[in-house]
């Protein structure tokens, strides 16, 4: 039989068990509720801005990280001038990072398509999490959109063992989970705002206002059966210029650009910007000589005179330009891809005239 002594023990010991698995229990429950409180939080951000203030200061608290950081790839500058057409500078955010490609920021980039958790490596992680914090480990979530690498959410602890290989990443990507969709919700919002037909950087028309129109004009050059030509402008190493002087400068740089373009044509062209650093202009009704020297002029006025990239500096910029013509389409003709191929050819020429040393004008 056990003593009275051997009960009072077992007791004792239960007793502090059933304390110490209180204090877990309580430790869980408090880290499942802040975890959907944040989880909610996240989902319910309204804007781009709003969803940085929860993604690198809020899980920060609520996790107490010693650092959280964002990277996002955005090669075309789209999440930056969503950002900036919201009325915030991604300089407000410290801790976020946009990049034109991710390769080269970490190695794990390279196939992150679940949480890595591991030791944090100066060589490998300070692109994405500063190296004077004095960081032990890391867990990098990816970011994902349909099966894309959009970027990574990374926590930074100065704990060796916060976040390791052993453990389990479920926690991590259900949370990355939550923060991609947040993160593809506000853009889209933002995307919805501004859809429509104008580029907010330059005031010109967008790409979609240029497809629009691509197909209207070759309709109408079936009509009258006229010739139309298409331009295809794209800056010369334009990176430099963002890599030299920083993304605002290059904005800069593009309203500028757009301005010297618009100066030398004719209201019934259609010009737009097409993408990042590309600009298209549709000329209706022009013979292909008249459409080349005005290729030049534009290639001309654009190199003229330095651009300033900011109070005290300016560079030469210089672009490069593709010609493609459709001849007047038949009637009944496939104006879609029609127009596409016309694209396709202009950006071949663009292509073309890049190799042959730039600030150049190439024809189909
Ligand atoms: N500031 C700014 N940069 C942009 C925008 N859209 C695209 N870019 C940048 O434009 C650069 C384009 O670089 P690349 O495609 O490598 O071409 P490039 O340096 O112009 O070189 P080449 O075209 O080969 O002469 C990238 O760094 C983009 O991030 C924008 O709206 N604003």
């Amino acid at each position: 039989m056990r003593s009275q002594r051997d009960l009072e023990n077992e007791l004792r010991q239960l007793r502090s068990q059933l304390k110490r698995l209180t204090s877990e229990v309580e430790r869980n429950t408090r880290i499942l509720r802040v975890s959907q409180e944040r989880e909610l939080t996240l989902l319910n951000a309204e804007d781009i801005a709003s969803l940085l203030h929860v993604l690198l200061d809020g899980l920060r608290d609520s996790y107490r990280l010693d650092a959280v950081s964002v990277v996002l790839a955005d090669p075309d500058h789209n999440v930056r001038h969503l950002l900036l057409a919201s009325g915030h500078e991604p300089e407000e955010f410290p801790g976020l990072t946009f990049v034109d490609s991710l390769g080269g920021m970490a190695p794990q980039f390279v196939a992150l398509t679940r949480p890595w958790l591991g030791r944090y490596m100066k060589a490998d992680h300070a692109l994405i999490l500063p190296p004077d914090l004095g960081l032990s480990s890391v867990a990098l979530l990816p970011l994902m959109h349909k099966g894309r690498l959009l970027g990574s959410l990374n926590f930074g602890s100065k704990d060796d063992d916060r976040f390791t290989a052993l453990h389990a990443t479920d926690f991590f990507s259900h949370l990355g989970v939550i923060a991609s969709f947040s993160l593809e919700n506000v853009l889209n919002r933002a995307r919805l705002l501004r859809s429509g037909h104008t580029d907010f950087l330059t005031g010109w028309h967008n790409r979609r206002y240029l497809q629009l129109r691509l197909k209207e004009e070759l309709a109408r050059a079936s009509r009258e059966q006229t010739t139309l030509v298409c331009l295809m402008l794209d800056i010369d190493h334009f990176k430099r210029i963002n890599d030299s002087y920083g993304h605002a400068a290059g904005d800069e740089v593009l309203r500028e650009v757009a301005q010297r373009i618009e100066s030398q044509v004719r209201v019934s062209d259609v010009a737009a910007r097409f993408g990042g650093e590309e600009f298209v202009v549709l000329l209706p009704a022009t013979d292909f000589a008249a459409a080349r020297a005005l290729a030049e002029r534009i290639r001309a006025s654009i190199s003229a005179s330095p651009v300033s990239v900011n109070a005290e500096q300016s560079e030469i910029i210089t672009t490069s330009i593709g010609i493609a013509t459709c001849a007047a389409p038949p009637q009944g003709a496939d104006l879609k891809s029609l127009g596409e191929s016309l694209l396709a050819r202009a950006d071949v020429a663009l292509y073309r005239a890049k190799s042959e040393g730039r600030d150049r004008v190439a024809v189909e």
